[in-house]
């Protein structure tokens, strides 16, 4: 145990749970520290592939797996043995891994996440179903965020991201653990503002999407990302966020991101969209999660319930849930009244 490096005060053993391309890249990003890592993949056929290939083909090719990264679908055992989890499933899927992982009994673990979006029918962010389901304690979890696609990760390319956690302790601690001198991690108290950043991004990325596969040019795309900003602010600051932590890498940063970036699958959707394709084709097709698409109508129906407006997120989700037309929505973006750019 001697040098033993230690989170919370326990020998390290990760947890990641998720063997999609983020659940991979944060496993792979931890192993190459040397720390023990288990990662968990539900599916047993992708499983028993990953192990055999040490390599996740169908979600991360390329990013051939360090020795310390062992690879399970056995929930049960690999809780027993791990100190923390770290979360990297899509957010629809949270409230079951976690009612899953309260049933087996086993102590409660501290918890990352590194999910992005706003559960649909509770409308819940993922802190308030890891609370009602498996952590009673909120200074055990923390937020990992911010502009930082998976591929590139495993790459080594040089990235920032933030930790956010109602914990001092606990998001210094996640900081040490996942900082390398390519992978730059900040800490922030706001845990709320942090996951709304990382849910409303994917929604404008869609918008900021369709209008680039609609041709509507460059002056359009600038318009969307800025106006999406002031409303994924909005929003924020009307469920108790603070303002700032819009402004930050988990906000403007990974809105950049997602909203220009080619690899992203938000904005994959949205251009394909925007070029008039039919929404089931395109997620047939992508086979990973877009999370701005539920997050769309998460964010649409908590809008309603505060009295905020977001104009953007409306238009996507009358795109999207509404069958409402690409002209339509367009006029009703353009068609509001006129007002101080200020204005709340
Ligand atoms: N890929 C990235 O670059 C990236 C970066 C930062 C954050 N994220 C976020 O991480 C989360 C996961 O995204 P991803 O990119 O890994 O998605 P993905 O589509 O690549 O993979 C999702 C994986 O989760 C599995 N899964 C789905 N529902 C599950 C459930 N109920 N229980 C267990 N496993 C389940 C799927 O089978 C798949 O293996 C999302 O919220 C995403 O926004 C992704
Ligand atoms: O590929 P996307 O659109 O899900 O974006 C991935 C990450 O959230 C970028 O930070």
């Amino acid at each position: 145990m001697g040098n033993e490096p230690l989170f919370l005060g326990k020998p390290v053993r990760p947890l990641v749970l998720g063997g999609g391309s983020w659940g991979t890249a944060l496993a792979f990003h931890l192993a190459s520290k040397g720390l023990p890592v288990t990662l968990w993949v539900r599916d047993e056929t992708l499983c028993a592939m990953i192990s055999s290939d040490r390599e996740n083909r169908v979600y991360l090719p390329g990013a051939i797996f360090p020795k310390s990264l062992d690879v399970t679908s056995n929930i049960e055992k690999s809780l027993s043995e791990a100190s923390f989890i770290v979360l990297a499933i899509p957010c629809q899927g949270v409230r079951e891994t976690m009612k899953t992982l309260s049933s087996l009994g086993a102590p409660r673990l501290p918890i990352v996440s590194g999910t992005k979006g706003i559960e649909q029918k509770s409308l819940r962010m993922v802190s308030e179903i890891v609370s009602e389901c498996y952590l009673s304690d909120p200074d055990q979890y923390a937020v990992l965020s911010g502009p930082s696609f998976a591929k590139e990760v495993v790459r080594n390319s040089p990235t920032a991201v933030v930790v956010a956690s109602r914990s001092q302790v606990m998001a210094k601690e996640t900081q040490s653990l996942f900082n390398t001198n390519y992978f730059k991690v900040y800490t922030r108290a706001d845990v709320k503002g942090l996951e709304i950043c990382g849910a409303l991004k994917n929604v404008i990325a869609l918008a900021a999407g369709i209008s680039d596969g609609m041709g509507l040019g460059a002056n359009s795309r600038a318009a969307l990302l800025t106006r999406g900003l002031a409303e994924m602010t909005r929003l924020g600051v009307a469920l108790g966020a603070n303002a700032t932590t819009f402004s930050g890498l988990g906000g403007v940063g990974d809105l950049y991101l997602t909203a220009t970036g080619e690899q992203s699958r938000n904005r994959t959707v949205g251009v394909r969209l925007g070029r008039g394709e039919k929404l089931e084709d395109i997620l047939r097709d992508l086979g990973q999660v877009a999370e701005g698409v539920t997050t769309a109508q998460s964010a649409h129906m908590l809008a309603l319930g505060h009295g905020v407006d977001l104009p953007v997120t409306r238009a996507v989700y009358r795109l999207l849930y509404e069958e409402a037309s690409l002209v339509e929505v367009l006029r009703d973006v353009m068609d509001r009244p006129m007002k101080d750019e200020e204005e709340f």
